[in-house]
């Protein structure tokens, strides 16, 4: 692992690391909030996945979450959206390829060799992390904005046991049902839409539920609802039973104005879990 920067901030250290990952067989960047509590032992960790476009560096300078990490002891970690190099497979479109993982194991060419991210979120980097940095692996939970909402979701769900809580900002909440996600399933997973049903939010509600609180926000007025289907998400939670805070913001978009807005109500929600 090489230390790219450290900064010092709100009383911690913002870090930002690059490592070589196994799964994505690539260097990988990622950025990591560690407050000051955690010179004194390991720290509870919030996982923060960003959406469409975004690097680890978006969410780590836009969506203001160090002061009320720093507040809370909460340890902030900022994943990259996919694999990146010269040699990594790419499309013209912002939505498929570099930028646009979709937090799933690609099984097609020419994605395959490199875009994992489902292990590399699960696997490479929650190992390295644990290993290098003063972090409690059993105190952790996971959030995301978009496509990263997403992954929150999905990555919850699958890895039942590992997060207390979960939630996410304006999350594409029914891929499988959406051009966010149909055209990427297709592109990484194949035709077979039985295999994209274990990565689609709403399906996995809909079978499994989440064991712990879920936190859900989306702006009226967010650009891209209809991509999003945040409704599709309500109904199988409600269907579930699921313990849910489903939230319509009145006035926003899919902006970091927004994920900034409610960032504290988000880590706060995630505190009370992980100090329980
Ligand atoms: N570029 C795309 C949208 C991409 C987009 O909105 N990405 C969101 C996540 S889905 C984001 O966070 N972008 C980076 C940023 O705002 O810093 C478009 O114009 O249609």
């Amino acid at each position: 692992m090489e230390t790219i920067s450290e900064n010092a901030c709100f009383g911690g250290i913002q870090g930002v690391y690059s490592h070589r990952s196994a799964s994505c067989d690539c260097d990988m960047t990622f950025g990591l909030f560690l407050p000051a509590e955690a010179q004194d032992g390991p720290v509870p960790v919030l996982w923060y996945l960003s959406g469409l476009t975004c690097t680890h560096e978006n969410a780590m300078v836009k969506a203001a979450a160090q002061g009320w990490a720093a507040e809370q002891g909460i340890a902030l970690i900022f994943p990259d959206t996919s694999p990146r190099g010269e040699a990594i497979a790419d499309d013209e479109a912002y939505d498929l390829g570099k930028g646009a993982g979709f937090y799933v194991n690609a099984t097609k060419a020419p994605w395959a060799p490199h875009f994992q991210m489902y292990d590399y979120i699960t696997k490479d980097l929650t190992e390295l992390v644990f290993e290098k940095f003063a972090l409690d692996a059993s105190r952790q939970a996971i959030t995301g904005h978009s496509m990263g909402g997403h992954g929150a979701l999905t990555i919850a769900m699958r890895e039942a046991g590992r997060f207390s809580s979960v939630s996410a900002f304006s999350p594409i909440c029914n891929p499988s049902g959406s051009d966010w996600g149909r055209k990427q399933f297709e592109a990484y997973l194949g035709s077979d839409e039985s295999k994209w049903a274990g990565h689609d939010a709403s399906l996995l509600m809909a079978e499994h539920g989440f064991d712990g609180p879920v936190l859900i926000d989306t702006g009226t007025k967010d650009q891209f609802l209809d991509l999003l289907k945040p409704e599709i998400l309500a109904q199988a939670a409600a269907a579930k039973r699921q313990e849910m805070t489903f939230r319509m913001q009145p006035g926003y978009d899919h902006s970091y104005f927004f994920v900034s807005t409610f960032m504290e109500d988000h880590i706060s929600f995630h505190a009370e879990a992980l100090y329980a």
